[in-house]
């Protein structure tokens, strides 16, 4: 379905101004983004603050030079925004405890939770498969889905998980748990926003390996998690105000793609994929364009969102951005099982940090 465009219609007017009203009635808003200090986070930090001057916006990033160095771009184009930093590296539980607790000494509640920060490591592109994808009568499907074509090589991070898990999914989950007293607040909502992708892929998540130690898609199998999660959020939380939805950016052109390959490579096949985009609308290209479903969802009320589907950040052949829905492949036993797993997970990360504070202090 379609559902919205930044090339403004004329019919379009009356929700504008309605939004419009409901924006200055609600100035101050409290805005947290991982993973902000590049690529698509960066971006939509830009379009939030362009559109709403008020907004408290956080950046939570692992690296503090790259976050000075992004709060100080969003600042030469907002002078007067309200921008600030906290130190958050979402794979470590430890550094997500700490930067929670930060978080809820800082602010007395937060509006939305854009949970973008994500990695894909040492992706290896399967040739063969491509070759093959292109002659299949399936190209466009691989195309904007990059189904069977990536592979990645996991590692184990200091508190014993997957690093892609733990970075992409659980390091979330445990953040949306720590911050639950600032989401759910009596009389107000939240978002709680996930940038997953259209590579998750059922096929490639198990209840029995939910961190893909068994694998080689670490990536698809935690973007898959997290759009089970976040149905899972939906079903629990609703009812307390929070509300959960995710978002596919489309291929784009960040550090995350360099990783696959060089991004001289990009520029020179960039012809390439402008004709690809005719056929797709998926190829948004620019973090700009990637960033359109998250902002579009910034404009929603959380209410009037549809749980059981992805928005999609698409840009046609003529450049013009636009969100649509599609209906994800999950369903409501598998996502309360994983969200039980979690936090049983969770019980165990939790005792096993305290176990260490307690063996380090003696
Ligand atoms: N680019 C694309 O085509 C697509 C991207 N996505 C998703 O979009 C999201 C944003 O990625 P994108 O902008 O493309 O890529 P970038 O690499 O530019 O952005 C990823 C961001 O996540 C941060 N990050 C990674 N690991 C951690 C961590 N442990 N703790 C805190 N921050 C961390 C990075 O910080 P640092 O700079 O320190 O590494 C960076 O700011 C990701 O979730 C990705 O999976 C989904 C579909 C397609
Ligand atoms: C001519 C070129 C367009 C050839 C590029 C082939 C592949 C490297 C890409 C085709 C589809 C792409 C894709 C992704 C990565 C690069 C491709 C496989 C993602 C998996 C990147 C991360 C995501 O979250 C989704 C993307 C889907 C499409």
């Amino acid at each position: 379905a379609y559902i919205g465009s930044t090339n403004r219609r004329q019919c379009s007017r009356t929700r504008c101004e309605l939004l419009s009203v409901c924006r200055m009635a609600r100035t101050g808003r409290v805005v947290l983004v991982t993973g902000a200090n590049s690529g698509v986070g960066l971006a939509l930090c830009e379009r939030l603050l362009s559109d709403d001057a008020q907004l408290q916006l956080c950046l939570a990033c692992r690296n503090e030079q790259k976050a000075a160095a992004a709060r100080q771009s969003l600042l030469i184009s907002h002078p007067k925004a309200h921008v600030s930093l906290i130190r958050l590296d979402v794979g470590s539980m430890r550094s997500v405890l700490r930067a929670a607790e930060e978080i809820r000494q800082r602010y007395n509640r937060l509006d939305y939770l854009y949970l973008n920060a994500g990695i894909m490591p040492s992706p290896q592109v399967d040739l063969r498969a491509f070759y093959k994808g292109l002659f299949s009568g399936k190209a466009i499907h691989m195309f904007s889905t990059g189904e069977g074509l990536l592979t990645q090589k996991d590692s184990v991070t200091a508190d014993g998980l997957q690093q892609v898990f733990a970075t992409n999914l659980f390091g979330h989950f445990l953040l949306v748990r720590e911050l639950e007293p600032l989401l759910c607040q009596p009389g107000h909502s939240s978002q709680v926003i996930w940038t997953s992708s259209s590579n998750a892929r059922r096929s490639t998540f198990s209840l029995d390996d939910l961190q893909h130690k068994q694998g080689v898609e670490p990536y698809s199998s935690s973007k898959y998690a997290s759009d089970l999660l976040s149905l899972a959020l939906n079903r629990h939380y609703n009812s307390q105000g929070l509300y959960s939805s995710v978002i596919c950016p489309g291929l784009v052109m960040t550090n995350l793609t360099y990783g696959i390959l060089p991004s001289f490579i990009w520029t020179l096949i960039m012809p390439i994929m402008w004709l690809i985009r005719i056929f797709t609308n998926t190829f948004t290209l620019t973090p700009y364009n990637g960033a359109e479903a998250l902002f579009w969802l910034f404009k929603q009320k959380p209410e009037s969102l549809d749980p059981m589907v992805k928005y999609h950040s698409l840009t046609s052949g003529l450049g013009n951005n636009y969100t649509r829905t599609r209906k994800m492949e999950i369903d409501d036993t598998t996502s309360a099982a994983l969200y039980e797993n979690l936090l049983e997970m969770e019980k165990m990360v939790r005792k096993k940090l305290k176990d260490g504070d307690v063996e380090h202090a003696k």
